[in-house]
């Protein structure tokens, strides 16, 4: 393994990953919720299962973001102008998600609900 390579990948990611938290407010709004749930998650000590849950869901949401952010950075670089393919990549960016944060919300609520109901 070419360890400078490595470095180099790992300082280009990290780059983008600063981009995108500098740029995109809905990414910075994931990451507070994501903060938000793991600090109840150990207030309320989840299980090991739950916590493996939790954090995929987390994970899944703010990789998403991720992916919508650089897919919409790309179409802007392709086009400026009005295209209904350039609305339809967009949106369905989107649209994957808010599916994946209504599931989280639904994973959420299976997870801590139990925990308030037993208080
Ligand atoms: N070039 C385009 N052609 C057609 N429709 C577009 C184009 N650019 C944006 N849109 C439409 O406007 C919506 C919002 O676009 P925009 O680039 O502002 O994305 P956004 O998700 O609001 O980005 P941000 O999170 O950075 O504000 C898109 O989902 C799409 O429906």
């Amino acid at each position: 393994m070419n360890w400078q390579k490595e470095k180099k990948r790992f300082a280009c990611a990290w780059a983008g990953m600063r981009t995108a938290i500098k740029e995109e407010e809905h990414l910075r709004v994931h990451i507070a919720l994501a903060v938000v749930a793991i600090a109840a998650a150990a207030v309320v000590r989840i299980s090991k299962w739950e916590w493996l849950i939790l954090l995929l869901t987390v994970g899944s949401v703010i990789t998403l973001e991720l992916i919508n952010t650089a897919i919409e950075r790309v179409v802007n670089l392709v086009t400026t102008d009005f295209h209904p393919l350039a609305k339809a990549a967009k949106d369905i960016a989107a649209a994957a998600v808010l599916f994946a944060a209504i599931v989280a919300v639904a994973i959420g609520i299976i997870i801590f609900l139990p925990y308030m109901i037993d208080k």
